[in-house]
């Protein structure tokens, strides 16, 4: 029998304080703009994916939640490339190394969370599949070097190599090889940072990522002067915040971001709009939140979707997740947390009325490391994938 030849891995999702949103070359997912975000909890957000390659396989193929996905698109296709053009030079250097860049690959994921809902799973899924074939082909390559093929998956992918706060240069390179990840601080640095999600749809979303900011790049102008002059300062100050553990800017400059962001995409014409009256209404009560304390405790973030992102620190847990456990305490997601639940007094009445009706669950999660080598695989020994 051909030997089968195999690795894994498990990788994170991230979520963004300032937003990659606009590219200047979409071959290569070179941004517009740079980026910065927080890697969230393995414990809870999580993609697991095996790599294996043996003769005995007659093509690349790629099974996602059990299902077979189409490998032949440009971004799958440039991650195998760029991965086994590492190999072969490996090889070539050694000739003493298994021959493993010519043989077909057989990749089997899974993503413990909705795909393509607006939870990151395209970033969670490159990163993994990149880090699980450069475990395979035992490349030397640093979680910077990955972050550059990794990208070309899908730009946010190039984040969830690391863990803790990690920042995507756009770089400037034509070629875009100065365009990649790199730690802004590890997770350890800052460990109390919280995140809660409030799951709003988990249904695909209507306007992809990728197509939406485009449309925001060719007819967005309040989308050039974001990435000219607000993103800069919004990169110099989330940086600094994130050194200083400064949660009030770090928070000020998330929501603000999240609301550029979404600004612009109804600036595209004709408008994107990913916020429903959910979302406005997890914001009004994350402004309440603040207004209560006097200070910002509560940042709230939205990617390409309804679904709310609350960042928060363990200090304020009672405060912010305690008062929307108060609002929310029914749904699926609080159990194997004590927390401390607070009356919504001083908030928004008809705003906690909206939330208790349009989310669905809550996922409380935390500031969490990179990806994880894993002996678990999802591949037998003979190369056939393992049903869960
Ligand atoms: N585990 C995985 N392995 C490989 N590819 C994956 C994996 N999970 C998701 N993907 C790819 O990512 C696509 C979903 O990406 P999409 O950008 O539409 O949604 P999302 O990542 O959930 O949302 P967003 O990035 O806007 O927050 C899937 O259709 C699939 O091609
Ligand atoms: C709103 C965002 O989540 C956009 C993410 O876009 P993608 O990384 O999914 O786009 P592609 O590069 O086309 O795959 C903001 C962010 O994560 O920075």
């Amino acid at each position: 029998m051909a030997e089968v030849y195999q690795a894994s891995t498990t990788a994170p999702v991230n979520i963004a304080v300032v937003k990659y949103w606009g590219k200047r070359d979409p071959k290569l997912n070179l941004p517009t703009n740079s980026s910065v975000s927080v890697t969230l909890s393995q414990a809870d957000l999580r993609t697991h994916t095996t790599a294996a390659c043996s003769s005995s396989f007659t093509e690349d193929t790629l099974l996602l939640n059990s299902s077979p996905q189409d490998v032949s698109g440009a971004r799958t296709q440039a991650c195998f490339r760029e991965l086994r053009s590492l190999r072969a030079a490996l090889e070539s250097a050694d000739p003493s190394l298994p021959k493993l860049s010519p043989l077909p690959l057989r990749i089997v994921s899974e993503n413990n969370f909705p795909t393509a809902a607006g939870l990151a799973s395209s970033a969670a899924g490159f990163a993994a599949l990149v880090r699980a074939i450069a475990n395979l082909y035992e490349l030397p390559s640093s979680p910077t070097d990955l972050s550059r093929i990794a990208r070309q998956g899908s730009g946010s992918a190039c984040r969830s190599l690391f863990g803790g706060y990690v920042a995507w240069q756009m770089g400037s390179k034509a070629d875009g090889s100065d365009s990649v990840a790199v730690e802004v601080a590890p997770a350890s640095h800052w460990p109390t940072m919280r995140a809660l999600i409030l799951v709003v749809s988990a249904e695909k979303k209507g306007v992809s990522s990728t197509s939406g900011m485009q449309i925001t790049v060719g007819t967005s102008e309040l989308f050039q002067r974001r990435a000219e002059v607000v993103v800069p300062k919004h990169m110099e100050l989330m940086t600094k915040a994130i050194q200083e553990k400064d949660f009030e800017t770090f928070g000020k400059v998330t929501m603000m971001e999240s609301n550029s962001f979404h600004a612009t995409c109804l600036d595209t014409f004709p408008p994107i709009f990913y916020l429903n009256d959910v979302s406005r209404a997890a914001i009004r009560v994350v402004e309440d939140i603040n207004r209560k304390a006097g200070k910002i405790v509560a940042a709230y973030t939205f990617d390409a979707g309804p679904n709310a992102v609350i960042y928060f620190e363990e200090q304020n847990l009672a405060l912010v997740a305690g008062l929307l456990k108060g609002v929310l305490g029914n749904l699926d997601g609080w159990q194997g947390r004590d927390i401390e639940v607070q009356e919504a007094t001083d908030v928004d009445a008809r705003a906690v009325e909206v939330l208790k009706g349009g989310v669905s669950r809550v996922i409380l999660t935390s500031v969490g490391e990179g990806p994880i080598r894993t002996e678990e695989s999802l591949i037998a020994a003979n190369g056939e994938p393992l049903q869960k």
